[in-house]
């Protein structure tokens, strides 16, 4: 039986969409950048900490294979998480105007015995973004919830030049690299 740890409504739309059925676990990780903790390396750890925290839950269910995953904007090697409140979000997209950044998101698979990664990340050239852009999209809270205080699948789409990589790993789970995992586990996709 395969077990999603994670909260995100979008990570179990997207999983769904490969056609596998999965029973869903809910828990909370703390996610803190360690001081020193390169960005990747950061990323790696919070998904493996969500994929194990899930295996501990259903350890009694035998065969059951666990996926986590983690999402960070990363820009200059700086890590944008999800912002606390709509200044914190603002003070992202500032940063994240007219610039290049990288989303990499990391998908963890765990069974008792197996644990695998993948990692994908994704080049996205953002426009450069008046104080007005700004203040109207912070004013639809679709920065709620994710990581660099945009969602590339809503509005803030119409600032997106570019886009190199996975989109469904920029909303959370590139649906490729976890079809892969996934047949590798033995789970059919
Ligand atoms: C950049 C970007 C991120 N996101 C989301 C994906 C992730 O859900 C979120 C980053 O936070 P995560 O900590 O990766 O995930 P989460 O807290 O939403 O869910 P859980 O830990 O329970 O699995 O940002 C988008 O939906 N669209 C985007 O364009």
């Amino acid at each position: 039986m395969l077990y999603l740890a994670s909260r995100s409504p979008r990570r179990a739309d997207l999983l769904s969409r490969l056609g596998v059925r999965f029973g869903l676990l809910d828990l909370d990780v703390p996610e803190h950048q360690a001081p020193g903790e390169p960005a990747a390396d950061y990323v790696h750890r919070v998904a493996r900490e969500k994929a194990g925290a899930g295996l501990l839950k259903v350890l009694a269910s035998p065969g059951a294979v666990v996926l986590g995953a983690d999402t960070e904007v990363i820009l200059d090697g700086r890590v944008f998480g999800k912002p606390a409140d709509a200044a914190e979000a603002a003070a992202m997209l500032r940063a994240l105007s007219g610039r290049t950044h990288e989303v990499l998101t990391v998908v963890c698979l765990a069974s008792a015995g197996r644990e695998a990664q993948a990692a994908v990340a994704t080049r996205v050239s953002v426009d450069p973004l008046e104080d007005a852009d700004i203040a109207r999209y912070l004013a639809t809270g679709e920065w709620q919830g994710k990581a660099g205080g945009y969602a590339i699948q809503g509005r803030f789409e119409a600032y997106v030049a570019r886009l190199e990589g996975s989109y469904s790993g920029v909303m959370g789970l590139p649906l490729r690299e976890t079809a892969r995992l996934l047949r590798e586990f033995g789970v059919p996709v």
